[in-house]
């Protein structure tokens, strides 16, 4: 048997990950032990938090929720695209409800996206059958109690534990950061499954917008490079084709996708929060490597993300460890006091005088290809990746 056709058991009779292809190992942490406060697994969520934003974790005890939630996402996009686009999100910045392919920017060019998502807000799985922000098709509604509240309860319970771990690490008062992120507000929380194409229908699930990759020599993406809006996504997916930029390396590398193991990354609204200590690191997805190319692909996330209302900036005021980190940053931006006559960078700015809302729906509205007037809009659409430490 050749290995192209030696499948993955345990994600359904799917090719494996190639092994010639640049990937990144990251940590994998213990989902038990830290809900046992274990210290050296703390350590290490600690160093996978700070150096790099993402890491694996095992033992998260949602195994079957997300595989009801894959179940919910295939009913839901075997839907006829019409009945689809009746919940589609529009594109004021909104972000619940339904994405079609092609719908959102890549790039600075305009380039097309090629996935199809769909985004079922927190705020509404927990409200049904009363909706607090919109509805959805049929066959979210069928599962709302059955599968996707479970998953959204048990993801919740998961981005709060790591939560804790963060705030007691950076030294904040307990109880600081899941304050941020209270339940009794409304918030931009979602979970969303996402369907790419196989790499062959890749280009015609957008009308074939390729031409500006081929001349760049760049790969086709299926979501273009971007940090998480948010707190802290909790990511499950089976083939290949999420990458990160690790800092220092000028190449993309592939995040290998384990059985078993979740994917866990930072987002913006930490990394603010935190004076730029924890990482909120650019990621893209393009069509899985090697033979796992033939086979659509499939991923779901829960979104962790602080309510409406909060204000996205350095908790300078309640932890000594985020001010030093807020002041080495501005130093540096100044060049440490040096006097240079290469231009000063832009200082950054843990002050983005923002609300978490607002964040959210100027990151959202700037990706739709309708509102795109240029590559402005692409640039105003861009989080916390200016950040460095
Ligand atoms: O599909 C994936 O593996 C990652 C998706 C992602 O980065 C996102 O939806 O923000
Ligand atoms: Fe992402």
């Amino acid at each position: 048997m050749s290995s192209a056709n030696v499948t993955v058991p345990q994600f359904g009779g799917i090719p494996p990950f190639p092994t010639n292809v640049p990937t990144h190992p990251l940590l994998v942490i213990d989902y038990e032990l830290l809900k046992r406060h274990d210290e050296k697994e703390i350590e290490r969520l600690w160093e996978a938090g700070t150096k790099l934003g993402f890491w694996y974790l095992k033992n998260h005890g949602a195994e079957k929720e997300v595989d009801g939630m894959f179940e919910m996402g295939k009913e839901t996009m075997s839907l006829p695209l019409e009945e689809k686009m009746k919940y589609e999100q529009g594109d004021s910045g909104r972000s619940f409800g339904y994405k079609a392919a092609g719908a959102n920017a890549v790039d600075a060019y305009g380039t097309l996206d090629t996935v199809e998502f769909l985004n079922v807000s927190k705020d509404d799985v927990l409200s049904y059958p009363t909706p607090t922000n919109r509805t959805y098709p049929l066959t979210v509604n069928a599962r709302m109690e059955g599968t996707i509240r479970p998953f959204i309860q048990k993801s919740s319970q998961v981005n709060n534990t790591i939560l804790e771990v963060f705030n007691d690490k950076l030294g904040l008062p307990k109880g600081t950061l899941l304050g941020r992120h209270r339940g009794d507000e409304r918030s931009g929380s979602e979970t969303r499954v996402i369907k790419s194409p196989p790499l062959k229908n890749s280009n015609d699930a957008t009308n074939g917008n390729t031409n500006r990759e081929k001349e760049k020599g760049d790969v086709r993406q299926a979501i273009g490079a971007h940090t998480d809006f948010g707190s802290l996504s909790f990511l499950h997916n089976r083939l290949g084709g999420l990458q990160v930029l690790v800092p220092g390396c000028e190449e993309w590398q592939y995040v290998k996708p384990i059985p078993g193991h979740a994917i866990c990354n930072i987002g913006d609204a930490i990394a603010l929060f935190s004076g730029g200590i924890l990482r909120s690191n650019l990621h893209r997805v393009v069509p899985p490597p090697g033979a796992q190319g033939d086979y659509e692909r499939w991923s779901l996330v829960f979104f962790t993300r602080p309510g409406n209302s909060v204000i996205l900036r350095a908790l300078v005021e309640d932890s000594e460890m985020v001010r030093n980190a807020v002041n080495r940053a501005t130093a540096k931006a100044n060049g440490n006091g040096k006097e240079t006559t290469v231009p000063q960078k832009a200082p950054v700015t843990f002050e983005t005088g923002s609300t978490a809302e607002e964040w959210f729906a100027r990151r959202v509205r700037n990706q739709r290809i309708n509102n795109r007037t240029g590559p402005e809009t692409w640039i105003a659409s861009r989080g916390t990746e200016q950040i460095e430490v």
